[in-house]
This record gives structure tokens, sequence and C-alpha cells, in this order.
């Protein structure tokens, strides 16, 4: 909608014929239909441009909120130099400005300069600050008129050290005062990076009242969000894995971005680096999406998993610092700030691509990853759409970025955890496999080694009593050469579940070699061992194992003898009553097997079981 012209101070109203639509000072017949008719296209009219304002506003209406919708706007066109502010005036008086329709002015990256133009009419003397909630503006001029003279102008913009801005604010801020009657501010901004300007006019309550809830805001977030990082830098240092360090680390960048973008950083870190602060934007930029890249590598093992997407992020970052390179070299700021956009966009891209690419290799990590990413995605999506104008500008829309770290650095924490999670798990369970005899579920020689190191200890130096069974099945070479290995296989899984079911909580059981089985038993003496074992061997012969040959029917039985020796504290070694225990088992053979004998000195030697015992304790 065109301005209509005004009559402020010494200027004459003019009429402008050819601005798109005129501010409906038409005259109109007064019939009915007439009337409905303008009724209906103000309507119309009014929910297509929003509240744009006509007529002066007057400044004590003026809500604490930005004051787009109230604004006359002009974008300087590329091929005319640089209009002062009295051909501005003068445009602006011609009609040839436009009402804004949006709360918030937002004309995109590498913008042409933009006027804005405030008309206000004051009933009483006042004072206001004005205020351009941005902080990488190049430059901004403002000018405030009175009844046509120019009363005050100021410039501004992140080219000047932030000393110069004299308010501690992160955005453009200057003060000024109203006299009764009418009022026209003129503000011109330049800026290659997003043309972005929430304009506020504030009074000093308001204007404290924002600033505190900024800096609550920014305050809790970047709290949270430096807290979770030196959380993830000590999990670093006590666990040694270095995804926890690139997790702290792309948080990190994440906040120094942020710091630079929402002016923080050059008003609390580097207020003096102007150079900095103009390029240092989409080098933070960069750097966040570089980081996110190597974690999102890290996390989901892409290197390991997919290499093509392990090159595809590679080439991406390096194609994007190359192009900053050549930026920085040719001072091509747009360059620089346009390609830390499209970086933006492609290492967002490339994340969600890593994630959906590992669902099937690593499912429950790449759906936490990709939940998480999906937020801060989101949220950067909604803030950079909004800072270049294709969404509508509200706090939480600009602010959306932020939101979205938040739930992402809060999930991607979370997935850290469900991660180690696994990978302990995963460890624990390989150290059960590599402590289990997969046949028969019980500890396996080389876990054996250590169980039994501690019984003997407790033994040794508390005289506790402490017996080993050996136990053996019978001509089980037979029961292989009858119903195959398959059905020897199935005789030793019995074996081993009437073990595990007969022992007590603190014996230790193992396969001991082929068909053979040790039962270490604290507490016990032999007499207490031998009661054991003779009733493990009732319950195996009387058992039935099923073949699994084919035939439902066909059952395998089988019997086993037990020789048993009581640990002496005159013994030095865990081998000697494990030789003794051997050669009672011997003599069981001998004597005809299907019996548990205790071992006694005069019973013969056997070669291969001392072999055993040696091999143990030399593990
Ligand atoms: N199915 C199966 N057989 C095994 C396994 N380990 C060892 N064996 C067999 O167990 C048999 C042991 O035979 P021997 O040592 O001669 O003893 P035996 O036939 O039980 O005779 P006695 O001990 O004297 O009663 C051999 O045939 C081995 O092949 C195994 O994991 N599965």
């Amino acid at each position: 909608m065109a301005r209509k012209s005004s009559n402020i101070g010494a200027y004459k109203p003019t009429h402008n014929n050819h601005a798109p639509m005129t501010c409906l000072r038409r005259k109109v017949s007064p019939k009915p239909l007439n009337i409905l008719m303008v009724l209906c296209f103000l309507s119309i009219v009014s929910g297509i441009a929003g509240q744009a304002q006509c007529a002066p506003v007057s400044l004590a209406e003026l809500p604490p909120q930005p004051l787009g919708r109230y604004l006359f706007t002009l974008q300087e066109s590329g091929d005319t130099s640089a209009l002062n502010w009295h051909q501005a005036y003068q445009r602006f008086l011609d009609g040839e400005f436009v009402a804004s329709d949006t709360s918030v002015i937002a004309k995109g990256l590498a913008a042409q300069p933009i006027w804005l133009a405030l008309e206000l009419k004051a009933a009483s003397s006042d004072r206001r600050r004005l205020m351009i909630d941005a902080s990488w503006i190049d430059q901004l001029d403002f000018f405030h008129l009175s009844h046509g003279q120019l009363i005050y102008t100021h410039t501004a913009g992140d080219h000047k050290p932030y000393a110069n801005r004299g308010h501690q604010y992160t955005g453009f801020e200057v003060d000024l005062s109203f006299s009764p009657g009418r009022h026209v501010l003129l503000i011109r901004a330049q800026t290659p990076d997003p043309m972005f300007l929430p304009v506020y006019l504030l009074t000093q309550s308001e204007r404290d009242k924002f600033a505190t809830q900024r800096l609550f805001t920014y305050g809790l977030g970047y709290g949270y969000l430096l807290a979770l990082m030196l959380y993830n830098v000590l999990l670093f240092l006590g666990l040694k894995d270095r995804r926890h360090l690139l997790y702290a680390f792309y948080l990190g960048v994440f906040v120094t971005a942020n710091l630079g973008y929402t002016g923080h950083g050059f008003a609390w870190i580097w207020p003096d680096a102007t150079a900095w602060q103009r390029w240092g934007q989409p080098i933070l930029l960069g750097l966040f999406g570089t980081s996110a890249l190597v974690f999102s590598v890290e996390f989901l093992d892409i290197r390991k998993h997919w290499r093509r997407g392990f090159y595809w992020a590679l080439g991406a970052t390096c194609l994007f610092w190359l192009t900053q390179v050549i930026a920085l070299v040719q001072e091509h700021h747009t360059l620089a700030i346009t390609s830390a956009f499209v970086f933006l966009v492609v290492y967002t891209v490339l994340m969600l691509i890593h994630g959906f690419h590992q669902l099937s290799n690593q499912p429950l990590n790449a759906r936490y990853f990709l939940i998480a990413i999906s937020a801060g995605t989101l949220g950067t999506i909604t803030t950079t759409l909004t800072a270049i104008g294709l969404l509508p500008a509200y706090e939480f829309t600009f602010r959306a970025a932020e939101i979205g770290m938040l739930i992402e650095a809060t999930l991607l924490a979370l997935a850290l955890a469900a991660r180690f999670r696994l990978t302990q798990q995963a460890h624990d369970r390989a150290q059960y496999n590599a402590n289990i005899d997969v046949l028969t579920g019980l500890n396996n020689r080389r876990a054996l080694k250590e169980l039994l190191d501690r019984l003997w200890a407790g033994h040794q130096r508390h005289g506790h009593p402490l017996s080993i069974v050996i136990m053996d099945i019978d001509h089980f070479k037979e029961v292989n050469d009858i119903y195959g290995h398959i059905g020897g296989d199935q005789v030793l899984r019995k074996m081993g579940q009437l073990i595990k079911e007969s022992v007590r909580a603190e014996d230790v059981a193992a396969r001991w070699g082929g068909e053979e089985f040790l039962i270490a038993m604290p507490h016990s003496t032999a007499s207490g061992a031998i009661e054991f074992a003779e009733r493990l061997r009732e319950k195996i012969e009387r058992v039935a194992v099923r073949s699994d040959t084919g035939d439902t029917d066909e059952t395998i039985s089988v019997t086993a003898s037990f020789g048993i020796a009581q640990c002496t504290l005159q013994e030095t070694t865990l081998e000697q009553p494990i030789v003794r225990a051997d050669k009672a088992l011997y003599q069981a053979k001998i004597n005809g097997r299907n019996r548990s004998l205790i071992w006694n000195a005069h019973m013969k030697n056997r070669n291969r079981v001392t072999n055993k015992a040696s091999a143990l304790s030399a593990q």
C-alpha cells in the first residue's frame, strides 16, 4: 500500500496517482451498497496488508512490540547512488514509500539499502528509545524530523567499535525527545547480512523490561549449553571417549556462533574487533557446520559404515572453507555470508542423510540422532527463513534456532548416554561370552582360572574347607558314535543344565574338557562334596535326553563318574587337589564307572589330567 501524502509541518500534501494503492481518501457515493463494498474492500485490504497505518500514529498508542506494521519502506535501487535524508524524505512525502505488512522488515541476504519511515504525533513532550533489535547491520542512519525540520541524526553500525553505541545493548539504540506535534523518523539500513530489522520505540520502563527478559532467557540458554558442554568435557576426561569431546566442541561452537549473531559476542567478548564482527559471522557459522558434521560422522561411525557419506561431508566442508578463503582474499563479504548460509543448509541435509542411512546399521543410535537433529534443523530453518523474510518474524520464530538447539543438545546428550549404555552392554556381553562355554552355559577354562584363584585365596587365608569335584560322562565316545555329534552336544547341554541346577550360588562350575566338568565347592568337605556328586549322578542316571536326530521318540541315557578331593592347607597350589580329584575320577572309571570316589593315597595317577591342571595354573 502506498503511503498517502500528509501535511506535516512545512511541506504540502501531494497526490501520487502512480502509487500502487492509495490510502482510501477516495470519494465514494454514499449508497449503502457502495458503503458495504468499501467496507468489504477495507477488510480485505487490512487482511492482506495487516494493520498498515496511513495516518500519523499516536506515540502514546505504540505497542512495545516490533513496529513493522506502522512503518513505510523504500528500498534504494542498485543503479542509483545512495539517497540522502532530504531525498528520502521528499520521496516519503511524494508517497513513494510503501506500507509494510509485516511486524519485522526482512529483505534477506545482500539486499539493497532500505529506508524506513515512521510518522508519529505526540500529544505531549515525551522521551523514547528507538531500538533496532539486530546486531549485524553494517550501517544504520537515524534521522528525527519534527515539523519537517531535522532535529536529530545519528549513525551507527557494526563497522564501529561497540563502545560507540552509547547503550549497552546488543542491537542499536538511540534516545529521542518528542515535542508535541508531528514527527517523522527516517532510518536507513545497509548490510550484506540478512536485512532483518525489528524496530521498537519504547519507554524507559518498557526497554528495561525488554532487556531484562532478553538477558534472563539468553543467560538461561547459554548457561544450560555451557553446563552440558563442560559436563561432556569431564565425561571425555573420565571415559576417554572422544565423541564426548566432539560433542562439547559442537556445543561450544554453537554458543560462540550464537553469541556472534545475537550481538552478545560484540558486546561482551570482542567489542573493538569490528573486522571480526563483520567477518566472524560466516566463519563461526562455518565452524558450527563443520563441528556438526565431524560429530555426526563420529557418532554414527560413518567412516566405518558408509565411506561415500563421509567423503560427501568432507567434500562439502572443504568446498565451503575454500569459498571462505576466496571471499576473505577478495574481501567479498556477500560471498562469505551467502556461502555460510548455503553450507548451513548443506550440512543439515547431510546430517539427516547420515542419520537415515545409519538407521539399518545402528537403529537406536540413528533414531535418537535423527530426532535430535530434526529438532535443531527445524529451529535453524525457521530462524533462517525468518531472517531472510520468508517467515513472519515473531520472537519464537527468530529464536527458533536457539530453542531447537536446546532440544537437540538435550536429546544428543541422551543419545550419547544411550550409546554409552549400548557400548557397555556390548562390552559386558563380549566379556560374558569370552568367559562362558557356549554349549553348556557353564564357565569356560579361561574364566575358571580367575574364579578358582579367588576361592583358593579364601581357603588359604581363612582355612575354610574347599573341595574339588571332577565329573566325566561315561562312554561318551559311544554316544557320539551312535547319535552323532549333534546327539553328543545335546547330552553335554543337558549336563550343563543339570550341574547349574544342582550347585549352590557360591560354587564354581566349569566345563573342564570335552566331556569333563569341574565343580569347586567352597565351605564343603569331601563328604559334603560326595553327597552332592551322588545326588547329581543319580539325576544324570534318571534323565533321558532327546537325541534331536530327527526321530522324536529317541532319547539318550548316560551315566557319569565323579572324583573328589578336599584341599588341604599343606598344599601350595590349586593344581594339587585337582590332580588328586582326577586320580579319584580315574579310579571310579576303573572301578566300573557311574560312581563317585573320594581321593585316597592309594589311587593311581593319570597323566592327561595332570597336564590340564598344569595348563590351568599356567594361564
Ligand atoms: N559331541 C561332542 N563330543 C565331544 C565334545 N568334546 C569332546 N567330545 C568327545 O568326547 C569323547 C570323549 O571320549 P573319551 O575321552 O574316549 O572318553 P569316553 O568315551 O567318555 O570314555 P570314558 O571317559 O572312559 O568313559 C570323544 O569322542 C570326543 O570327541 C563336544 O564338544 N561335543
